[in-house]
């Protein structure tokens, strides 16, 4: 866990994108060149639509908003793999596919491959033609995430306790604090996390703000703004499309032809024995997938959030 290029990734519903989840991307990024390393690119992983949380939008309108909300923070990309897979995903092998990716990229860069390089990492490509690429250089795909999300670790049966120790151990985690949660005490309290403490880097946000996808869902219902809370092109996607109550429903469902998400990041075809390729623009590149991607019929049933108090467990 050495490596000093970052990317970070954030999991999540996106249920719609608010100015927070685009700040979290910001606060990280300062917090860790403070620290001396260096963010080369962020992604935006909206969970699949069996996540089945309540009032969670289709995830073709959750992408489509996600782009929207891009337009204001272009080193911030989105992945749509995880919604176009057949079922849900755990998040370590969201993060594994991610690093795969990543990997292949670069070894295809090194090997003088031909490779479209425009979903990567902008300064990490300019590092590459400027041929300064250490042999050495990788990018280490981090997991940021709030710390109500670093505490849902502790919601039993939510998360696999292999799983955390997965994540924490082979990806890290930068975790943005949120009133209402202490994620230095959590750490404290889980073994795991204790153990793997070297990789968990908490960030305070000094300029606390809670926005929240419950409350911009909330406003919207309720006709109130959400101006300065979600972008503009966001809140006008949002109208358009009537969502999440808004009054202005043209119930337009069947006319999606303006939701051209298709390839935003990637997208899988046909699989092979040992490789899944994947078409990436015009270019077609084989990606070792992850172990155990496939999710079994239990946890796609585990996928809702359970309802049960938030309870603090040493893990
Ligand atoms: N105000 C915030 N401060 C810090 N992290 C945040 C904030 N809002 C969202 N996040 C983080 O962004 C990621 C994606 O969040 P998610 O889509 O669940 O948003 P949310 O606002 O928490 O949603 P909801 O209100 O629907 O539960 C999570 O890691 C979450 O912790
Ligand atoms: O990997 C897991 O076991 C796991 C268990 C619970 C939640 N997650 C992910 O964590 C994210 C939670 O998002 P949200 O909106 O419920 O805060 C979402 O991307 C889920 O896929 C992942």
């Amino acid at each position: 866990m050495d490596n000093k290029h970052i990317v970070l990734l954030a999991t999540g519903s996106f249920n719609p994108p608010t100015n927070m989840h685009l700040r979290m991307f910001e606060i990280a990024r300062d917090h860790l060149n403070h620290l001396g390393f260096t963010v080369c690119g962020g992604l935006i992983s909206p969970t699949h639509d069996l996540y089945k949380k309540k009032d969670l939008a289709p995830s073709i309108h959750r992408c489509a908003m996600i782009k929207q909300a891009l337009v204001a923070l272009p080193w911030v990309k989105i992945s749509d793999w995880e919604v176009k897979q057949s079922c849900w995903t755990t998040t370590r092998n969201v993060l594994q596919y991610h690093q795969n990716f990543h990997d292949i990229i670069i070894s295809s860069i090194r090997n003088g491959d031909e490779v479209d390089t425009s979903l990567f990492p902008v300064q990490f490509v300019k590092n590459i033609n400027a041929k300064d690429l250490n042999q050495n250089m990788a990018i280490n795909i981090r997991l940021l995430c709030g710390a109500d999300l670093l505490e849902s670790f502790a919601i039993p049966g939510l998360w696999k306790d292999d799983d955390i120790e997965a994540i924490v151990r082979d990806f890290g985690l930068v975790v943005v604090s949120r009133s209402g949660s202490n994620p230095h005490k959590f750490i404290y309290e889980s073994d795991i996390l204790t153990k793997y403490m070297a990789n968990i880097i908490v960030v305070t946000e000094w300029i606390s703000n809670e926005i929240s996808s419950t409350k911009v869902r909330r406003a919207l219902s309720r006709n109130e703004s959400v101006k300065f809370l979600i972008s503009d092109l966001v809140e006008s996607y949002i109208k358009e499309h009537g969502l999440f109550g808004t009054l202005n429903n043209k119930s337009n469902d069947n006319d999606r032809s303006d939701l051209n998400t298709s390839s935003v990041f990637l997208s899988p075809s046909p699989s092979s024995k040992t490789f899944k390729t994947y078409q990436i623009d015009d270019k077609k590149i084989n990606i070792d997938e992850p172990d155990n991607l496939q999710c079994t019929t239990k946890r796609e049933n585990n996928c809702i959030k359970p309802k049960v108090k938030r309870k603090r467990k040493n893990q």
